[in-house]
């Protein structure tokens, strides 16, 4: 049997409560995903993603429901008590990595994440050949660049040094909120290669949100669609084999 890793149970979120800009973005969303699902994420521009994986790593709270993680509630944990199970790459290359620490630095502090902040600059050096064996396998020369600062990278090398990061110290959960959407089109392919081969290698359970219907359809094994903050469509399996980016565009029609 499937082992859930997340439990979303009638989660809903209101923002601007009790004013006239009262609006409800989540609207009683039951999500459950097993260990080692890789979900593709769509909907349309407001459909409520974003908060969705916001609700998820703690950055917002719900108005109503529960979240559970591993059978765990976290439903009221801190975000950074989250962060030590659940990572999330964005879609701004500047978010996620520290400009004026080294790429090595970040990954130090990466593999530190969760641990007590004195703690996290020790130990650089055993780490090294570590942090270059990792590097190596990437696309895009960041082994050569260990000692550069972050904030001199190009958008690509920091994004993928954000997504090493994110999974160096392997995480419940991976986030991952248009990635590769800033990048030009082959190091957003590049990327996308390297997160579905490594989500496979590590078996990882992850969201990746996409708006590229391909994409969407051939990466992972499940694919969801937010519509005006419900999910319209969870089709994961034969279901999901025979989904056609016609089938998903439907649910895109206002
Ligand atoms: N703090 C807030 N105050 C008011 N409205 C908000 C707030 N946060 C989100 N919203 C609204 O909630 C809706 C959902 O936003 P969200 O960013 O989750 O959508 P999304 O599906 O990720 O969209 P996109 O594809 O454009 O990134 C939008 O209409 C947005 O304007």
């Amino acid at each position: 049997m499937n082992k859930a890793i997340l439990e979303l149970k009638n989660i809903s979120t209101t923002v601007n409560p009790g004013t006239k800009d009262e609006k409800k973005i989540l609207k009683n969303i039951n999500l459950m995903l097993n260990d080692g699902d890789f979900v593709t994420l769509l909907g349309t521009n407001g459909a409520g993603k974003s908060t969705l994986l916001n609700v998820i790593n703690g950055s917002i709270i719900p108005s109503s429901g529960s979240i559970y993680l591993k059978d765990k509630d976290i439903t009221n944990l801190s975000e950074v008590k989250r962060a030590k199970f659940i990572a999330q790459v964005f879609q701004d290359p500047k978010l996620g990595t520290a400009p004026r620490m080294t790429v090595a630095e970040n990954l130090l502090l990466a593999t530190k994440r969760g641990q007590r902040r004195s703690l996290h600059l020790r130990g650089l050096d055993k780490q090294l050949p570590k942090f270059k064996k990792e590097t190596a396998k990437l696309p895009n020369g960041l082994n050569q660049r260990l000692n550069t600062f972050a904030g001199n990278l190009s958008g690509g090398q920091r994004q993928t040094l954000s997504f090493l990061m994110a999974t160096i110290k392997r995480p419940d959960l991976l986030l991952l909120d248009e990635h590769t959407a800033a990048l030009d089109p082959n190091t957003s392919r590049d990327l996308l290669e390297l997160t579905d081969q490594v989500v496979r290698e590590q078996k990882l359970t992850c969201i990746m949100i996409t708006h590229q219907l391909k994409d969407a359809l051939h990466y992972g094994n499940r694919t969801i669609v937010l519509k005006d903050g419900q999910v319209v469509l969870d089709a994961v399996g034969h279901e999901r084999d025979k989904l056609t980016e016609a089938d998903i565009l439907k649910f895109f029609a206002n």
